[in-house]
């Protein structure tokens, strides 16, 4: 054991002190690692890769323990079975680490850049904000639940083939009329695209948060899903409480008023016009170039 301590200190200290040159570059790497390490812990802290990462500690805490007391057949068998607890770590991981690469493939940036040959996104007018507003909060006097999911640059087709086509303008009557309790498009979620239901009873993904609060249930974690793996903002209007809430990447602002949610779906619109401008702005340029 001393020996060790001794062959490690002689190893890494007893060595002239060297500054290498920074250049810009390096910097760089340092920011990129920096954001990486920050993403990859948020990432753990929301999923369930927390318990995976603890489960790592422990081991390492006993194979060093292992190796520190020359436990020689512990330390063969962790080292031929490395492989085999890499791989089940991947299969069993497999849907956050999914989750995670779309996540990372719907950054504005990069969705901006490969959505080029896609039309724009539908922007809906504020007619139709105005009557998701009304209908929201009509719904929650009277403890209506409902869920309205409000598409943008990333279609949700494959969303919308879990529920009934609707195809209709949308209204403050339609609305009301959809979530109407034992009406038969009541239940699950509708999609907005532009002024238009495009469909309703949907199902969305279901988010696996560990933080969300214990008291929401299925309705709020469905519009959280939905927004951890698309740039959509969902609205949830709840049935118990009769409070309404916006989920939009994967934060949720519960009990929100009038107020907010005209604010968020104002910004909306103006992020959604920006980003239309953008995209009709490089298709041009790539229309002259060729
Ligand atoms: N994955 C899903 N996709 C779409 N809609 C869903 C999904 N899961 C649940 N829902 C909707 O949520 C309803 C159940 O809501 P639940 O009471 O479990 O949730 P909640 O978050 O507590 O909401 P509330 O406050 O309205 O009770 C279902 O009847 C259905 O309409």
């Amino acid at each position: 054991m001393g020996q060790f301590i001794n062959n490690f200190i002689l190893k890494y200290f007893d060595t002239s002190l060297y500054f290498p040159s920074i250049r810009w570059v390096d910097i760089l790497e340092i920011i990129i690692i920096t954001i990486l390490i920050y993403q990859l812990i948020n990432w753990i802290n929301n999923t369930k890769a927390w318990m995976l990462l603890k489960g790592i500690l422990v081991m390492a805490v006993f194979v060093l323990v292992a190796y520190l007391l020359e436990m020689h057949t512990i330390l063969y068998i962790v080292k031929h079975s490395v492989t085999v607890m890499a791989t089940a770590a991947i299969v069993v991981f497999q849907p956050e680490l999914r989750r995670a690469l779309e996540k990372l493939g719907e950054k504005q940036f990069l969705s901006s850049v490969l959505a080029l040959d896609k039309n724009t996104q539908a922007r809906f007018n504020d007619e139709t904000k105005e009557d998701i507003i009304a209908a929201c909060f009509a719904m929650g006097r009277v403890k209506t639940g409902a869920l309205i999911v409000v598409e943008r640059a990333i279609q949700l087709t494959e969303y919308e083939s879990t529920g009934i086509k609707v195809d209709a303008v949308l209204s403050k009557q339609l609305l009301l009329n959809i979530f109407e309790h034992n009406t038969p498009l009541h239940d699950g979620a509708i999609i907005v695209r532009g002024d238009r239901i495009v469909a309703a009873t949907c199902y969305l993904p279901l988010s696996d948060n560990t933080a969300i609060s214990k008291e929401l249930g299925t309705r709020h974690r469905a519009a959280l899903g939905l927004t951890e793996v698309s740039d959509a903002v969902v609205i949830v209007v709840s049935e118990e409480t009769g409070n309404v809430s916006l989920a939009s990447g994967g934060d949720l602002y519960r009990n929100i008023d009038e107020t907010l949610l005209r604010d968020k779906l104002t910004e909306l619109q103006a992020k959604m016009t920006k980003e239309n401008r953008i995209l009709k702005f490089i298709r041009r340029r790539k229309a002259n170039e060729r």
